[in-house]
């Protein structure tokens, strides 16, 4: 057996591409939406990132230019003044850093050759006292100054301002690395930034700030040309400290402001961490980061920022992800709403297909059947028949075509429509619960077609009234024949069975019962004397038959007992009563009389009935045909009579009748008596 409504490979194939190809689609559609939000926002942020970096770049960048250039103008200044007192340089120092809130320190560090190293310090003890130059004691102790070691040029701090604090008396010189950016000032004729180092302060406690110095050359003489002069004219450098994190501070505050933590690297100095918004955390570089390259007087300083979670775009990367998951999620959806409808496809097409076969497995049954089908619409009256439904009225579809309910009507035998119409009512009205009518239809040929048509209501409308039925139409013509032939064949038989019932009962010459029939009478007539009603029996015997015969011939005689019989069947009265031939010319009839005299009556009138025929009889006393009568009567009740004693009796008085001369009347009439029939003559 094959599954009803199996789909091809093909199609379940094809579905299945489909549903992949929308899945593939829409996923690689997301995450090139993904990438490319992704990619703006990165670059989005990127910018934004800069845009701040160059705010923060120029929160400090115009200062420490300013302060760079105001080193510079006051280097040329002392070049041009010559090396400046202590008060001198106090005083200057006041100006300008009450000018520059960047410069924390000014320091005047004249160039020593070592040979005049002793009276530059009793020079310098005239304007402070003890004044030694020393340099930072190296070992665990750090934080001691021993006098300078000897060494070809010293470049001591003189003068400084403020003085508190300050690191006079300091060699620079015990410090390549200090001394590194002042020749390259020497050399350049303008100031160069150190690299940073803990700032030194005579004095002080606890860790050195960290910091860097811009040191400006001055010379004998303003702006010589070449690094040879400049070498030989250099008296001394005018040295501006910068305190990273106080040059820092608001290019921080800003930072701070944009949710960005900074550092600062000098990269000189193997990318060395010289400032940290976010305290002690060891530097880990991140993706998100933006670096910036500044030049710090000469150096180059990188400036990394870095987002923290409340940076203004730091959700940026959110929207590419919600994009993502939206466009995964919607993608999902519509492949399952188009698997859904697939699915949903799939059942109405093996619905389709089962009903296909229904709908073949019908037609082959109605085709097997030859039943014609009927629609019926109630309202429109629109009736909607197949072929076979017209043909079997020898018609084709489309001879009938509009057809309605009065093409059937009419089409209809007369009388058959009458209970065809009541038929139809009784299940329009809910009393049957299919409509179901046998009618004749006529045919093309004029003959009449016997139709069986069944249906029922198969649409209603919302009150229940009926709106559609539907059902079949069956040529019943053959089987209403053969029913017709039954019935002719059950009506002949039953004739025949009368005839041969007759036959058995009923004399052929006279049509009155025979002999073999009265002793079933007798029976009936005593059973009916038993409950009651009083008995009769007269027998009759025609007088001189046999002369009749001699003289008339057979057939005449045959003649006369047929009156005879017809006479006498012509007076009876009630169905009880009954005429015998019980033999030759001999009858007898079975009757119920109330009395014997009415017995007497009765039997009287058929005496005067047959005379009455006035057949001509040539050998009779009479001269016409005449009887004797032999009555016997039995009052009721009359337990012991039996036929055999009724038919004695009776024939006795027939007897008696015959001797005493023909033509008369014997009467036996009896009385029921104690034990048996009692006996006497009336
Ligand atoms: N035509 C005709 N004659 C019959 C039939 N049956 C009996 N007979 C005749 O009836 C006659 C009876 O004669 P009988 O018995 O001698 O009596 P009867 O001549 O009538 O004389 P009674 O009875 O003494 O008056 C016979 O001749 C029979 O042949 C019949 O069916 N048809």
């Amino acid at each position: 057996m094959t599954r009803r409504g199996r789909r091809p490979l093909w199609s379940v194939v094809m579905d299945a591409v489909l549903l992949a190809t929308l899945l593939a689609v829409g996923l690689a559609g997301s995450v090139t939406a993904y990438r490319s939000l992704a990619s703006r926002a990165a670059s989005q942020q990127r910018e934004l990132l800069n845009a701040m970096g160059q705010s923060v770049v120029g929160a400090f960048d115009l200062q420490l230019v300013r302060a760079i250039e105001a080193l510079q103008v006051s280097a040329q200044m002392l070049s041009a003044q010559g090396p400046p007192s202590r008060e001198q340089f106090q005083r200057h120092g006041a100006a300008l850093l009450g000018e520059s809130s960047t410069l924390t320190l000014l320091e005047w560090q004249p160039v020593v050759p070592q040979a005049q190293l002793a009276e530059f310090e009793r020079r310098a003890a005239r304007e402070l006292p003890g004044y030694r130059v020393v340099e930072p004691q190296a070992g665990p102790a750090g934080d001691g100054f021993i006098p300078a070691q000897r060494r070809e040029t010293h470049v001591p701090v003189l003068h400084s301002w403020p003085e508190t604090g300050a690191a006079l008396g300091v060699d620079m010189a015990f410090d390549p690395r200090r001394m590194r950016s002042k020749w390259l000032a020497r050399d350049a004729g303008s100031p160069v930034a150190s690299e940073t180092f803990g700032l030194i302060r005579r004095g002080q406690t606890g860790p050195a700030a960290s910091g860097f110095a811009v040191s400006a050359p001055v010379y004998r003489t303003v702006r010589p040309m070449g690094v040879e002069a400049r070498r030989a004219a250099l008296t001394g450098f005018l040295a501006g400290v910068i305190e990273v994190p106080e040059l820092m501070r608001e290019a921080a505050l800003r930072a701070d402001a944009n949710e960005l933590d900074l550092f600062v690297f000098d990269q000189d100095e193997q990318h060395r961490l010289i400032y940290s918004s976010a305290g002690s955390e060891p530097f880990r570089a991140d993706a998100h980061d933006t670096t910036l390259s500044v030049d710090v007087g000469g150096r180059p300083w990188q400036l990394v920022l870095r987002p923290r979670a409340g940076f203004v775009g730091a959700g940026a990367d959110e929207l590419p992800l919600a994009a993502l998951a939206a466009g995964v999620a919607a993608t999902l959806l519509v492949a399952l709403a188009v698997a859904r409808s697939l699915a949903i496809r799939r059942r109405l097409e093996r619905t389709e297909a089962v009903l296909a076969e229904d709908r073949k497995h019908l037609t082959n049954v109605l085709d097997g059947t030859g039943a014609g089908t009927w629609d019926w619409h109630c309202d429109s009256g629109r009736l909607i028949i197949n072929e076979r439904w017209a043909e079997m009225l020898g018609r084709s579809r489309e001879e009938l075509e509009p057809a309605t309910g009065a093409t059937w009507q009419r089409l209809c035998h007369a009388v058959d429509l009458v209970d065809a119409n009541a038929a139809l009512q009784r299940h329009l009205q809910g009393e049957a619960d299919r409509f179901s009518a046998e009618f004749r239809m006529r045919h093309a040929d004029g003959h009449w077609v016997w139709v069986q048509s069944t249906g029922r209501i198969f649409e209603r409308d919302a009150d229940g009234r009926a709106l559609r039925l539907a059902g079949t139409h069956m040529d019943i013509s053959r089987r209403k024949a053969d029913q017709q032939r039954l019935q002719d064949d059950a009506r002949a038989l039953e004739a025949a069975n009368r005839q041969l019932r007759d036959l058995a009962i009923l004399d052929a010459l006279t049509g009155a019962f025979n002999r073999r029939h009265f002793s079933d009478v007798c029976l009936a007539a005593l059973a009916g004397a038993q409950r009651g009603q009083s008995v009769a029996l007269c027998m009759l015997d025609i007088d001189h038959f046999k002369a009749y015969n001699d003289h008339h011939g057979h057939q005449a005689g045959d003649a006369v007992l047929q009156a005879v019989a017809q006479t006498l069947k012509g007076r009876l009265k009630r169905s009880t009563d009954a005429l015998f031939r019980l033999g030759g010319e001999e009858f007898g009839v079975i009757f119920s009389a109330a009395s014997a005299q009415a017995a007497q009556d009765f039997v009287g009138q058929l005496r005067t009935a047959l005379q009455a025929l006035a057949l001509p009889h040539p050998h009779s006393a009479a001269g016409i045909v005449t009887a004797s009568f032999g009555l016997a009567w039995w009052a009721a009740p009359t337990p012991k009579l039996t036929p055999e004693a009724m038919y004695g009796l009776a024939d006795e008085a027939l007897y008696e009748a015959k001797r005493s001369g023909r033509d008369r009347i014997a009467t036996r009439c009896f009385e029921a008596g104690e034990g048996e029939v009692a006996r006497s003559s009336c």
